[in-house]
Formats: C-alpha cells, sequence, structure tokens
C-alpha cells in the first residue's frame, strides 16, 4: 500500500488569452500573446515603451478586439461578443484603476464609487451603501462625502480602487496606477488594490514601469515587440 501526500490545488485560471495578435494599420501592437493569470494573482506587465503593454491590457479587458487568438474569463470565450456584450462585460466583471484616477470632479467620493452599480440598474440608496462600505475597506471612511479635489492623489487613487471593486469583478486591470504618485504613496496605493483584488479572488492585472509595483505583484511578464520576452514567477 502506498500513502500519497494531497496535491495542493492551482486557484482557478480566471483570465487568458491565447495566441494574442493585434495590428494597428502595418504597426504590430501583439505579435502572438499567450498569458493566464489565476484566481488571487497579480500580474505585472512590463517591458519597453511601445512594445504593446497597453495594447495586451485592453485585448484581455475586451477594449480592443484582438485580430488573431482568443480571450477567455472564467470558461467563457469573450473576444468575439459584440460591442454592446462587451459593455456589459466590463461593467458587471471587470475593474479598471487608470493613472489618473477618472473620478467625476462634481461627485463626492461615494458617489463616484456607487455610479457604476447605479448604471447597472442598483437603486441609489443599495449603491451608496455598499459603495461606504468598500470605502471603508480602502480606508476612507472619514471621506466618503468629499469630493475629488478635495482629495490627496493617494487618497483619489484609493477612491478609484473602491469604484473598481465595489462590483466583485473577477478581473481587475490597472494601467500605470502609481504612475502619478510618490514613491510612498504609490506602494501604499499598490498593495491596497493587489491586497483587496486578490484577497477577493480577482485576477489583477497590472502594466507599470516601476519595477518597485512589479515587485508588489505576483508574477512579472516582460513584453518586448509584442511578444513575451521574459516570465519571471512568484514575488510573493
Ligand atoms: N491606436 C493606435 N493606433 C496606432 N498605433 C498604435 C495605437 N496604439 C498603440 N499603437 C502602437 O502599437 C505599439 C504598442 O503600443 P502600446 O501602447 O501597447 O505600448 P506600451 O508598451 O503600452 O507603451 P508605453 O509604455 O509607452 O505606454 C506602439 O508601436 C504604438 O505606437
Amino acid at each position: 500500500m502506498s500513502f500519497q501526500s494531497p496535491q495542493p490545488t492551482q486557484p482557478q485560471i480566471v483570465l487568458s488569452g491565447h495566441g494574442l495578435v493585434k495590428y494597428y494599420g502595418d504597426v504590430v501592437g501583439l505579435a502572438g500573446v499567450d498569458v493566464a493569470v489565476r484566481s488571487g494573482e497579480a500580474l505585472a506587465v512590463m517591458g519597453p515603451s511601445g512594445n504593446g503593454k497597453t495594447t495586451l491590457l485592453h485585448v484581455l479587458a475586451g477594449i480592443l478586439t484582438p485580430d488573431e487568438g482568443e480571450v477567455w474569463l472564467v470558461g467563457e470565450r469573450v473576444d468575439q461578443l459584440n460591442d454592446a456584450a462587451r459593455t456589459v462585460l466590463r461593467r458587471r466583471r471587470l475593474g479598471f484603476v487608470f493613472q489618473d484616477n477618472q473620478l467625476l470632479a462634481e461627485l463626492p467620493a461615494d458617489e463616484n464609487v456607487a455610479l457604476p452599480l447605479m448604471v447597472d440598474g442598483m437603486s441609489r440608496r443599495e449603491a451608496v451603501g455598499r459603495a461606504r462600505t468598500m470605502l471603508a475597506q480602502v480606508g476612507l471612511a472619514a471621506e466618503v462625502g468629499r469630493r475629488p479635489g478635495e482629495l490627496s492623489g493617494g487618497q483619489a487613487q484609493r477612491v478609484a480602487i473602491a469604484r473598481a471593486l465595489v462590483g466583485e469583478p473577477q478581473a481587475v486591470f490597472a494601467d500605470e496606477p502609481t504612475g502619478a504618485l510618490d514613491a510612498a504613496t504609490g506602494a501604499q496605493v499598490i498593495d491596497l488594490l493587489v491586497g483587496a483584488a486578490t484577497y477577493r479572488g480577482a485576477a489583477v492585472v497590472v502594466v507599470t514601469h516601476d519595477n518597485a509595483v512589479a515587485a508588489r505583484c505576483h508574477r512579472v511578464l516582460r513584453i518586448v515587440d509584442g511578444r513575451v520576452s521574459e516570465s519571471l514567477g512568484a514575488n510573493r
């Protein structure tokens, strides 16, 4: 009789791209990229300027359609959906954090966070309640009524993170999320983003030029000339 210790099970792959190719006219954006991100995993995408990082993020997030290849989200092929279906997909199943937080200047923090829920049909009362809970979880319980102009850059980016996570997305995409912040604030913001998103089981994709940001993710994918040149594992 033999005894075998149980194999640790890998978390499921949430998001994957297979053979992704994207052209802009004659310019090659992606030249054949394979990538997979698991539940609770944060992947940093690095590489020289103009080599395809943002293109990869946009193709994985359904903002751009690949010319070749497939994108899958939790067992469903999503690159062939029509525009309307992709808009719904982005709103219900994905979260986004951009360099310039893209908050609405006239709205207080809680309404900024509640907005995607209300657009999706939730009552204002429930949406604002959920937004305030989410804001408390990113350390902004006292700032829920402040407008973006009354927040620091780091606080505004926390609001953007709360907005990205409030709908419980399966995948979260961040393009240079700390690009406008000083190093110390950037480190806090990326830790919050990675920690809060992966705690909820989301897959996270972060495009960054910053080694310190990449070091706070679990894995680094290096893109050169639209191809994966290197995949480095488990930072955490
Ligand atoms: N809308 C577009 N129209 C034409 N060419 C584009 C477009 N978007 C990107 N490109 C080109 O595709 C290539 C990859 O661009 P991409 O923005 O993905 O690079 P990147 O690695 O994210 O760059 P950066 O680090 O500077 O943001 C570049 O040559 C770029 O000029």
